[in-house]
C-alpha cells in the first residue's frame, strides 16, 4: 500500500496530538487506580463493552467525551452517584488529573477511558446511555479542518442511537461559529429533539473558563432521543 493509501484508511482524527507530561501526583494516581477504574481504547476494536460489568451494577451511565482536566467530569459524578460516568480522554495528563481526584474524593461511579471516543462507541450498544456529554469540544475553525470536529452528522447518529430513547446529549461551545453548526446539525438529525433552555446542571469547565475569559459568549444545547 502507497503512504497515500495508508493515510485514507486512517480514521479522521478530532483531537490535536498533544503532548504533556504527568505530574507526580498525576502518576502515583494512574499507577494505583488505572488497574482499577481505567479502559485501554484500540483502533479497530469492536469487542462489546458490558458496561454493567465495567461499573459493577447495573446503573444508568453517562459518557464524556474529551473531559480535558477532569474536574467537571468528577464534580458531576461526585452529585449523581447513581449514574455512572465513563469519561474518555486521550491527553495523558487529563487522565492522570480526573483518576487522581477519583481517588481523593472517593468516587467508585468513574470509569476513565484512554483513547479515540469514536473508536469507544462502536463498542457500546445501541440504546445503553443515558447521556452523552460533549463540552467544548476541539473547535477547529479552519474550514479545511471542519471534517475533524466531533460533532458533525456521521458522529452525531453513532452517538444517538448508543443512548435510550429520553437520554440527552448536551453538548456545549465557545466558538459562536462551531455552536452556529452544531445547532444546524443537531436540529437537523431526525432522531433527536432539542429540549428548551435552562439550567443546563453543569460545573464551568476549564476550558469555558479560558472562552469566558476571551469574552466568547456560551452555547449550550440539550437534545433528548425521541
Ligand atoms: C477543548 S478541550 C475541552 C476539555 C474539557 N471538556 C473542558 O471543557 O475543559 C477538548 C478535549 O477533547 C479531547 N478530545 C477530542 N477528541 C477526542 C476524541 N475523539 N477522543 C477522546 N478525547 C478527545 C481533547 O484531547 C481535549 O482534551
Amino acid at each position: 500500500m502507497s503512504e497515500t493509501e495508508i493515510a485514507a484508511t486512517r480514521p479522521i482524527r478530532t483531537f490535536h496530538p498533544r503532548r504533556g507530561r504527568m505530574s507526580s501526583r498525576h502518576a502515583d494516581a494512574h499507577a494505583l487506580l488505572w488497574p482499577r477504574y481505567g479502559l485501554t481504547v484500540t483502533d479497530g476494536d469492536r469487542t462489546p463493552l458490558d458496561l454493567a460489568g465495567l461499573f459493577g451494577r447495573e446503573a444508568p451511565v453517562v459518557l464524556e467525551i474529551g473531559f480535558g482536566m477532569g474536574d467537571a467530569t468528577a464534580a458531576m459524578a461526585a452529585a449523581d452517584p447513581q449514574r455512572g460516568y465513563l469519561g474518555v480522554e486521550v491527553h495523558t495528563p487529563g487522565i492522570g488529573n480526573l483518576l487522581a481526584m477519583v481517588g481523593e474524593l472517593g468516587l467508585t461511579n468513574v470509569r476513565v477511558a484512554c483513547g479515540d471516543a469514536m473508536q469507544l462507541v462502536h463498542r457500546i450498544g445501541p440504546g445503553s446511555l443515558d447521556a452523552v456529554h460533549v463540552f467544548f469540544p476541539d473547535p477547529w475553525p479552519k474550514a479545511r479542518h471542519h471534517k475533524r470536529r466531533l460533532i458533525q452528522p456521521g458522529n452525531v447518529a453513532v452517538l444517538r442511537e448508543r443512548l435510550r430513547p429520553g437520554g440527552v446529549l448536551h453538548c456545549a461551545t465557545d466558538w459562536p461559529e462551531y455552536g452556529v453548526a452544531m445547532t444546524e446539525t443537531l436540529d437537523a438529525d431526525p432522531g433527536l429533539r432539542r429540549l428548551p433552555e435552562g439550567p443546563h446542571g453543569r460545573p464551568e469547565t476549564k476550558f469555558e473558563r479560558r472562552g469566558a475569559a476571551a469574552g466568547r459568549p456560551i452555547t449550550d444545547l440539550r437534545y433528548t432521543r425521541r
